[in-house]
């Protein structure tokens, strides 16, 4: 199957939802009318695009329609995916392109950081590249056995302590090894904590900063979101930005739901750009993120003769 139609085929279901919703609102004909343009503001919203990213949408999309004097509702639409695709941040090349860094994954419990982690050491490594994992999630031993077993799958060095070691020793080790091993891509798994857990969010802040403070490589910070949880993954983006000014994001299950729009809504709202996309459970199922596909893809067709 091709890239896109891999891409294609995890955003169906949020696809499906925004088609149903956006033929409601063309059932009641194609003329650019403020009901018009309520409705496709409306529809972006209940997409979990989020209000800032819609509105900024339906604006472009309302100025383009006067100034190419746009005939109907149908002629907007073509262009909804490539004003949808701007929306997104841009950047965040430098993480995974090539040059040696330390990336730190961050994110609440389940949301796929131990599995993106192991993904990401694989491609790395048949890639070509040194790689050195760190497991930083102390918390729980089935997370060091399972990030193990990615090192094993993948034939990368891993640095780990025994469950309930201080994470920022395992850090401290891990930029040890790195540094003595040559690694030039360094992967740290953290343990997964609630972002309304100010505790647990300080002790994550104590781990970023020791690991900022003594690498000698570039230290990025990547928020790791399950798009399942839609509009709470809005939350979780602020509060893990607050504490720690990410550095980019990667959403993972959006093949289990209708709520991929949460990603747009966090890329344009935080300005973090969207670094990998996860669309389901299998070794090659975490994608290069491209906003052009992803926006073509959620969006779909409308065909006025269909
Ligand atoms: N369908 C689907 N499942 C995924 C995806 N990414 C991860 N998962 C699954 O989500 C579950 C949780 O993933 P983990 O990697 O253990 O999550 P975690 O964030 O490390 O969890 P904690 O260590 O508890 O914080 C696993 O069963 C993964 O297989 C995805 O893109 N699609």
């Amino acid at each position: 199957m091709g890239f896109f139609d891999r891409i294609s085929q995890g955003l169906a279901r949020s696809r499906e939802r925004f088609t149903e919703q956006m033929n409601v609102l063309l059932d009641r004909g194609p003329d650019l009318d403020d009901d018009f343009w309520d409705g496709l503001e409306e529809t972006l919203i209940l997409a979990d695009i989020g209000g800032p990213a819609a509105f900024d949408i339906v604006e472009g999309l309302r100025d383009t329609a006067t100034r190419k004097a746009l005939p109907d509702a149908y002629a907007v639409l073509d262009l909804l995916n490539e004003r949808m695709a701007s929306s997104f941040a841009e950047g965040g090349e430098e993480i995974f392109g090539g040059e040696p860094a330390v990336v730190l994954f961050v994110g609440i419990n389940g949301a796929g950081k131990t599995t993106t982690v192991g993904k990401l050491a694989k491609e790395a490594t048949d890639a070509g590249r040194t790689v050195l994992l760190g497991s930083a999630d102390t918390f729980r031993a089935a997370a060091i056995e399972q990030l193990e077993e990615w090192a094993r799958r993948a034939n990368v060095e891993i640095c780990t302590r025994e469950r309930g070691s201080d994470p920022a020793s395992v850090c401290y080790d891990t930029l040890e090894r790195a540094e003595s091993k040559g690694a030039d891509l360094v992967l740290i798994d953290t343990a997964g904590r609630l972002h309304t857990s100010a505790d647990l969010m300080r002790e994550l802040e104590k781990v970023v900063n020791v690991v900022r403070k003594r690498s000698s490589l570039p230290v990025y910070t990547v928020l790791v979101i399950d798009a399942t949880t839609g509009q709470n993954g809005m939350q979780q983006a602020k509060e893990f930005d607050r504490a720690l000014k990410l550095d980019g994001v990667i959403v993972t299950k959006l093949d289990g739901t209708a709520k991929g729009g949460i990603a747009l809504a966090v890329s344009h709202e935080l300005d973090l750009p969207i670094l990998k996309i996860g669309v389901g459970e299998g070794l090659d199922d975490l994608k290069d993120f491209d906003a052009h596909e992803f926006a073509r893809a959620f969006v779909g067709e409308f065909d006025e003769r269909s």
